[in-house]
This record gives structure tokens, C-alpha cells and sequence, in this order.
């Protein structure tokens, strides 16, 4: 290399010391003044909490009489916890049913949720990712089931469509030496076909709150008018801006009188305002984590990736885990279509799921992926929550979510029920503020991983080439859709398909 060569690259790489050093700076300058403005709203909310709680509790103590515990009142449980299914009074059949999935005993949640729950409390869940909440809710609705069996008897709640379905599959097998009948309603899927599950008066309806909606308002004989129990899965997520509206109308036409109400999520609002939208009360709080807390079974990393690499970094990581099974996130429908485009180029079988895809993809895709026949699933953040694959070695952040929640559900696709797992972030220099407020939010400085990068730079040429092939590749066909006048009847479809808020 030249002398002038050598110095021209000194610059370089002195200009680049300079530049991430004042990213670095801005970013922690920003970060600072975040905390300030998020510590003075949190003083805020902490005094309404104190007074809205307090208005609660009065006017709630004369609505209805269901026990003294209140939000405030995180341990009311405490000393109630169990340490076997064979304690609770629960009808035999549940117990076997728990035997037959080898539940052998209650985990942390299940422990200290479901002795309230079978009291009769509303109920605030807070635990990690995969620690078996479905079952901590799922429990108490089906032992009082047993004891008053009655159609449309509980709705359960999710984001997301894969999930609503994975639900019903929990109810189902806890459920099934009780001839228990459950129907999953959500978008995409052929109303009339919905409307004729729901005659068959089920007592489960697990739902996404688009589709549960439109039911209510249009399909003749369907009211939840006798609702016995409603579960917000994911209950953050349900009561967030997005769902906010949809939720409102679903909970004006459903009982608040006899009604037992559980929001369960591994995060959790503490904005008094939203948990009101769910009209709990007197609920007790089942927390066995913090707000933001990952398994310890988890290792975190981060994979610092210089501009224009991240593709090759991408690639590079997937030949170091050859043999395992990975989800990758991306923040974007294309970015998902193009990565699993681009890993089934290179030789390693990826399938994508992402909110541009029909019902019937999305789950093709799922069903390939949880069978094996893909190592790699390509997602958007359709997949971050409450997905439970056993087999995910591996989560690999290829955009890193701009939501710090969204990390946490995303990391929590691997490392479920005990099990081991790792997540990598690949961070880039845009992505320094962002992985701040992450790091922020878990209490902790994420390690770097270590790269080869004499293979990463062997790699380059030939991932920058596959990457433009699947691109061309990409454009092509939109421009055939375009052309066959697809393009504007598909999205109309998609849109059609999907219901409020829901990914
Ligand atoms: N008592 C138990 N013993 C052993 N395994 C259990 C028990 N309860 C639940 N599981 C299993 O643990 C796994 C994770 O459970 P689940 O999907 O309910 O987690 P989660 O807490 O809802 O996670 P997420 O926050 O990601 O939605 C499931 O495969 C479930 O079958």
C-alpha cells in the first residue's frame, strides 16, 4: 500500500474514531434528557395513580364486593403459593391434564397467580417471556367451567392472529378431558365460516379485537351479554394506542357486573389510565419479574456492524450456527421478504411471516418453520410476542426494534420454560441511542460478540451480489403484479384482511 494510500486510510478510520465518538456523545446527551423527562412524568403519574386508585377503590366497593385486594397491593397472594397441581382443588380432569403435558409442578406465575384467580380476584400478571402464563390463566377459567358450563362463557384477547390460534391449542389440550368447546376468531379468515363456529355456542372464544368486533356488531344470536371471564393476553399491547378504540367499543358491550377480568404480559404498564380502559376490580398483582426482565437462561449479545455490512455480518452469523434454528426480526415487511429471499439464495432455508401475506401464508409459514422443513423464520414484529417454538436456538435482531418492550418479547422467542438460548442484535452506528435505551431498560451493559472479520471481508463480494439479485428479483415481480393490475386489488386486500391494530 502507498504511502499517501496509508494515510488517506489513517484519516479514514481517524474520522470515523471522531464520528462514532460524537454519535456516542449525542446519544448519551439524548438518553439523558429522556430519563429527565421520563422521571418527571413518571412523579406525575404516580400522584394520579394514588388518586385515581383511590377513587377507584370507593367507587368499585359499591359496584361490586369481590375481595379487598387492590393493584397497590402486589402481595396480597403471598403465603398462598403452591407447589403442585395435586393442592389446588382443581376438578381431576385438569389435573390429569396437566400431568398429560408433563406440568409436574406449577411455575413461579402459575404458583402464585392461580390461588387469587381461583378465589375469584381480577388478576394483574406480570412474569417473564415463557414462563407459562397461558396456563396460569387458562387454569382458573377451566376448573369454574367445570362447575357451570355455559356457552360463551370466557373471550380471550390477543395481538396477533398466530397467537389467538396458539391459545385455543392450550385451552384445547388443557381442556380436553372436559369436552371443552373453543373457537379462534380472528382476521383473514372467512366470516361465515366464524359465524357458524360461533352458533355452535363454544365456551372459549379466543379473538383479535378487529374481528371479535365485527362479529358483535353483525353476526345475528352472537353477544357476550353473559361473559364470565375476559383474559387480556399481552395486555400491554392490547391497551396501547393502536387497539385503544376497538378495545373501548368491545368493553362498552360486554358485562362489567360478574365479570372476572386477567391481563397477563412480561411487560406491563403502570399508566393507571390504560389499566383502567380494562375496568378491573380490585385486582391483584401476580409480579414474579420486573417491568423489563429477561430469563436468565438467556445470553444477550451485540454485533457491532459497520455501514453497508450488515447483509454480510447477517450471513457470516449464519454460517457460525449452522444446525440451529433462528427467528430473525427485521422492522420491515420487505427487509423480511428480502432477508429470507436472500438466506434461501445462500443456501439456508428461511421462510418469511410478515402482515403483507394472506391468512393461509402466514400460517404455511409457521407450520414450516415449527416442523423444521426452515431453520430460519424471517419476521416482523408479527412474531415478537407470545409465540412459544421450543425448537428457536437463536434470535437475531437484524433491526433493532425501536420499542425497548419489543426487545424483550422479541429476545423472549428462545430460552423458553428453562431452556437455553442466545439473542444477537446486530447494531449498526444508527443504532447506538437505540441500544442505549435498551441496555437502560434491562439494567445492564449487552457484550459484544467476537467476529472473525478476515471471513466477514471473504464474504462480501459474493452476499452484495445475492443481495442485488433478490432485490432485481423483488422489483420484477412487483412490476408484474403492477402490470396484471394486482398490485392495487392485493393491497386493497390486505387491508381488508387485517383488522384494527392487529400486525
Ligand atoms: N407448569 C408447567 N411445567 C412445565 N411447562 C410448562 C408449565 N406451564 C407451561 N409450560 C410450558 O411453558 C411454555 C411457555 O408457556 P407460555 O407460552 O404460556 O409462556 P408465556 O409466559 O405466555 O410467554 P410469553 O410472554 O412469551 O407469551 C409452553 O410450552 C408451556 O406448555
Amino acid at each position: 500500500m502507498s504511502k499517501i494510500e496509508k494515510k488517506k486510510e489513517k484519516k479514514t478510520a481517524n474520522e470515523l474514531t471522531s464520528l462514532a465518538e460524537k454519535i456516542r456523545a449525542k446519544a448519551l446527551e439524548n438518553q439523558k434528557k429522556r430519563i429527565e423527562a421520563e422521571n418527571e412524568s413518571d412523579s406525575e403519574s404516580s400522584s394520579e395513580k394514588d388518586s385515581t386508585a383511590e377513587n377507584k377503590k370507593s367507587s368499585k366497593s359499591t359496584s361490586k364486593s369481590k375481595g379487598s385486594a387492590t393493584a397497590e397491593n402486589d402481595n396480597a397472594n403471598e403465603g398462598e403459593s403452591f407447589e403442585s397441581f395435586n393442592e389446588l382443588n382443581l376438578v381431576p380432569e385438569l389435573i390429569q391434564a396437566c400431568k398429560n403435558l408433563n406440568y409436574s409442578k406449577p411455575t413461579p406465575i402459575q404458583s402464585k397467580s392461580i390461588p387469587p384467580a381461583l378465589k375469584g380476584h381480577d388478576i394483574i400478571g406480570l412474569a417473564q417471556t415463557g414462563s407459562g402464563k397461558t396456563a396460569a390463566f387458562a387454569i382458573p377459567i377451566l376448573n369454574r367451567l367445570w362447575h357451570d358450563q355455559e356457552p360463551y362463557y370466557a373471550c380471550i384477547l390477543a395481538p396477533t392472529r398466530e397467537l389467538a390460534q396458539q391459545i385455543k391449542e392450550a385451552f384445547d389440550s388443557l381442556g380436553s378431558l372436559m369436552g371443552v368447546r373453543s373457537t379462534c376468531i380472528v382476521g383473514g379468515m372467512n366470516m361465515m365460516d366464524q359465524a357458524r363456529d360461533l352458533m355452535r355456542k363454544p365456551h372459549i372464544i379466543i379473538a383479535t379485537p378487529g374481528r371479535l368486533m365485527d362479529h358483535l356488531e353483525n353476526t345475528k344470536g352472537f353477544s357476550l351479554r353473559k361473559l364470565k371471564f375476559l383474559v387480556m393476553d399481552e395486555a400491554d399491547r392490547l391497551l396501547d394506542m393502536e387497539f385503544g378504540p376497538v378495545l373501548d367499543r368491545i368493553l362498552k358491550i360486554i358485562p362489567t357486573q360478574e365479570r372476572t377480568t386477567y391481563l397477563f404480559s412480561a411487560t406491563m404498564t403502570s399508566k393507571i389510565d390504560k389499566l383502567q380502559r380494562a375496568s378491573l376490580t380490585n385486582p391483584v398483582k401476580c409480579a414474579v419479574s420486573n417491568k423489563y426482565q429477561t430469563v436468565d437462561t438467556l445470553v444477550q449479545a451485540l454485533m457491532v456492524v459497520p455501514g453497508g455490512l450488515k447483509n454480510t455480518y447477517l450471513i457470516y452469523l449464519l454460517n457460525e450456527s449452522i444446525g440451529k434454528t433462528m427467528i430473525i426480526f427485521t422492522r420491515t415487511k420487505a427487509n423480511a421478504e428480502r432477508l429470507s429471499g436472500l438466506c434461501n439464495l445462500l443456501e439456508f432455508s428461511a421462510t418469511a411471516l410478515h402482515g403483507d401475506l394472506n391468512q393461509n401464508q402466514r400460517m404455511g409459514a409457521l407450520d414450516l418453520f415449527k416442523a423444521g422443513k426452515r431453520s430460519i423464520l424471517v419476521a416482523t414484529d408479527v412474531a415478537a410476542r407470545g409465540l412459544d417454538i421450543p425448537s428457536v436456538d437463536i434470535v437475531v435482531n437484524y433491526d433493532i426494534p425501536v420499542d425497548s418492550k419489543s426487545y424483550i418479547h422479541r429476545v423472549g422467542r428462545t430460552a423458553r420454560a428453562g431452556r437455553s438460548g442466545k439473542s444477537i442484535s446486530l447494531v449498526s452506528q444508527y443504532d447506538l441511542e437505540l441500544i442505549l435505551r435498551i441496555e437502560e431498560v434491562l439494567g445492564r451493559k449487552l457484550p459484544k460478540e467476537n467476529v472473525d472479520k478476515s471471513i466477514i471481508l471473504t464474504l462480501r463480494d459474493s452476499v452484495d451480489k445475492a443481495n442485488g439479485e433478490v432485490v432485481m428479483e423483488m422489483n420484477r415481480r412487483n412490476k408484474e403484479k403492477i402490470a396484471r393490475g394486482k398490485g392495487r386489488r392485493g393491497r386493497m386486500m390486505t387491508r381488508e384482511n387485517m383488522d384494527m391494530g392487529e400486525r
